[in-house]
């Protein structure tokens, strides 16, 4: 089962006085998204980093399907943690076209295998017709789209998304929001995602968690999740170390 649990974590930047990240601590079942709002500096996004593994721990641990990714004398490499990532800068491969941007993740595949599931993916994220597209002929909406299914093709157990959407206009930002939640319930994705916008939050998530000074202060159904719009169950969630 792959729930996600961060125990108690702690990350300091070298060079700087105090820790980012103090005493986080949540956990998120398998195919539930969640996402993290706070001020601007509560440490989101090293959160998210810590959890790919960009950032080592300071104390505490990282736990994903009963395996820790990080912890006391612990540290698997980024890329086989079986996280994927989309974050706000688009960064395709400028060389290649969007299908090969899709499969990039899947090189040791056979090559049959992977045109079957960069089809299904493009498929998934509406681009099929695009398949042969550079990604300078892509508009920032389908680029991102291309970012996803590029993440999404190894299958990971975990999709981290950073502010994904910040980088488009406001109505490409929730066309494409709307789109991405049905994209990872469809696929029973778990997912932790960082935003700024509330409402964003409450349009892509089951869960809410609350950031300041570096720990999560609320962990709550989002307002989809408990109107019953999203149609998931909504289960007791205590916060690993309240
Ligand atoms: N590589 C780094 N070295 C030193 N300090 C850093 C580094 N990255 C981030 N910080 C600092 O850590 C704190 C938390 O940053 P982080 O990016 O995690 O915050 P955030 O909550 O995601 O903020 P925002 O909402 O503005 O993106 C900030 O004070 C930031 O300046």
């Amino acid at each position: 089962m792959t729930t996600l649990v961060l125990d108690d974590l702690h990350v300091r930047y070298a060079n700087a006085a105090a820790p980012v990240l103090r005493g986080l601590s949540l956990t998120l079942p398998l195919g539930r998204v969640a996402c993290l709002l706070g001020p601007s500096g509560c440490g989101k996004s090293t959160a998210l980093r810590a959890i790919a593994g960009f950032e080592p721990l300071a104390a505490g641990h990282i736990a994903l399907g009963g395996e820790v990714l990080s912890g006391p004398g612990v540290h698997l490499a980024p890329e086989r943690r079986g996280v994927g990532l989309l974050f706000q800068e688009i960064a395709l491969f400028p060389h290649l076209d969007a299908a090969a941007n899709a499969g990039f993740g899947l090189r040791r595949w056979t090559r049959d295998a992977r045109e079957r599931r960069v089809r299904e993916l493009l498929a998934l994220v509406g681009l099929d017709a695009l398949a042969a597209r550079m990604p300078h002929e892509l508009s920032g909406g389908q680029q991102q789209r291309i970012a996803l299914a590029r993440a999404l093709a190894p299958s990971p157990r975990l999709l981290l998304l950073d502010e994904p959407f910040s980088n488009l206009d406001a109505a490409t930002r929730d066309g494409l929001a709307t789109e991405v939640r049905g994209i990872l319930r469809g696929a029973g994705q778990t997912a932790l995602m960082v935003t700024h916008d509330p409402d964003e939050a409450e349009t892509m998530a089951d869960w809410i968690g609350v950031m300041a000074g570096g720990r999560l202060v609320e962990w709550r159904p989002s307002r989809a999740a408990a109107s019953g719009e999203v149609h998931c169950p909504i289960d007791p969630l205590p916060l690993a170390n309240p």
